[in-house]
Parts: C-alpha cells; sequence; structure tokens
C-alpha cells in the first residue's frame, strides 16, 4: 500500500489551517523540511511550525533536517512534535549511534536521509535500527527541481536489501515524485511519496482538487504494477 507525506515547504502557508484540516484526512506522514542555510543555501520551516502544526493534527510528522550539526536540533524537534527525526547520513559521522540511541530514548523514530551522491553503503554499519530511510531524488534545499535518474538505481538497492535482510525502515522518496516520475519510482520499489510543488500542491489551488487529481494521476501510472 503506497503512502503519501506532503512536503508542508510548499503548501500555501496563506491556507495553514484550512489546507491542513483538509490534509488531516488524507495524508500518511507530513513532511517538514528544517534546513539552517549552512548544510544547504535556504532556510525554511523550524521547530517552532512543528509545534503550530501539530495543534491541528495527529498525523506523523516527518522532520527532515537538512542541518550541518542535527544534535543542536533533535530535542528541540521532538519537543515541538515530530514523531520521524530524519537526519542526513553526511552530517552524522561522529555521532550516529549516540544519535539514533538518543532519538529512541526518547520514543521517537529514526530517520536517515541520503544525498544523490552519498551511496546506500555509507549507512550499512546502521541501517537495521532504521525506521524511515529516505532516499533524494534532488539535491538538498529547494523544491521544483529536476529528478535525478541516477537515483532509480539506489531505490532498487534499498528494496531488495530490506527485503533480503528483512529491515523495517520506510523506504521513502524525496524530490520531484510527480506525474513523471510515479510509476518509475514505484516499479523501483518505492513505499511513501514526498509530495510537494511538483506533485501536489502545484496541481491546484484548491487542496481538495489538488489531492484528488494527484491521486487519479498517481494509480493511473501504476496500475500495472503490484502493490507493495
Ligand atoms: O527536501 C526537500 C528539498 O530539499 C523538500 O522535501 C521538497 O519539498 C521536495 O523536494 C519536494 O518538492 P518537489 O517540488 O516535489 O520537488
Ligand atoms: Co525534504
Amino acid at each position: 500500500m503506497y503512502k503519501f507525506s506532503p512536503s508542508l515547504m510548499c503548501m500555501d502557508l496563506s491556507q495553514f489551517k484550512e489546507q491542513v484540516e483538509a490534509l488531516n484526512e488524507r495524508a500518511d506522514f507530513y513532511h517538514v523540511d528544517i534546513m539552517d542555510g549552512h548544510f544547504v543555501k535556504n532556510i525554511t520551516l523550524s521547530p517552532f511550525f512543528i509545534q503550530e502544526l501539530k495543534k491541528i493534527t495527529d498525523v506523523p510528522i516527518d522532520a527532515h533536517l537538512m542541518v550541518t550539526n542535527p544534535a543542536d536540533f533533535v530535542d528541540m524537534t521532538i519537543d515541538a512534535g515530530a514523531e520521524y527525526i530524519s537526519l542526513h547520513a553526511e552530517t552524522i559521522h561522529g555521532d550516529a549511534f549516540r544519535l539514533i540511541n538518543h532519538i529512541k530514548e526518547r520514543g521517537k523514530k529514526f530517520g536517515v536521509v541520503l544525498n544523490p551522491a552519498t551511496p546506500l553503503d555509507s549507512i550499512k554499519h546502521y541501517i537495521h535500527h532504521v525506521d524511515k530511510l529516505t532516499i533524494m531524488t534532488v539535491d538538498p534545499g529547494f523544491a521544483g527541481q529536476k529528478f535525478v535518474e541516477e537515483m532509480l538505481e539506489k531505490i532498487k538497492e534499498a528494496k531488495s536489501l530490506k527485503e533480503q535482510k528483512g529491515y523495517n525502515y520506510l523506504l521513502t522518496i524525496d524530490g520531484s515524485c510527480n506525474k513523471n516520475t510515479f510509476k518509475k519510482l514505484a516499479q523501483a520499489g518505492a513505499e511513501v511519496f514526498i509530495v510537494g510543488s511538483s506533485g501536489l500542491f502545484g496541481l491546484d489551488e484548491d487542496i481538495y482538487q489538488a489531492w484528488d487529481s494527484m491521486q487519479e494521476i498517481f494509480q493511473t501510472e501504476v496500475k500495472d504494477l503490484e502493490q507493495v
């Protein structure tokens, strides 16, 4: 069963309450991008945004920490209400196991995110601890970027490793999940689709219509594939 995670950095913030209340009945997760302007040259949402979001939703929140020093933000993000703490593998070389243990001790789920240039092999020593594996299909920092076709091989590799070893991670895709990529992503083994400007919010100003269009497009694209 495929799952969908709206990327809220792409939402219409002037309709925050209306859009969240509409998505509450539909979304499997909410994807909240937190950027420090250093790991990526952009600054978007924040733990404060998660705190406000948490007041009007029970949908699990996945915090995507695009920050150079994630240890500085983990507790703040958990305290704000995030369920999944998704850290970039490129930023936790020196304290990966300390962070994994801390996140789990706080009763939350550990996510890891791989940039397009980062091999799956780089997380082999802790992949068995991962609750959500997010493969970036664009270089991080901005919405609306071009899909990196080479990532299909990495997704297939992650899927087959999960099946061979019995890992439990949710295989999640972040970046240009849309009409042009849904089918090949599903064929490669994707399970959770982070839908942003191209895949959801840009389809229609009316969020109900946008969601229905996205679902119709997705079902059309994957109708001949076996459901995961
Ligand atoms: O991580 C991200 C970008 O660094 C965000 O999650 C974006 O929202 C994601 O890329 C989805 O946006 P898109 O316009 O569908 O590519
Ligand atoms: Co993201």
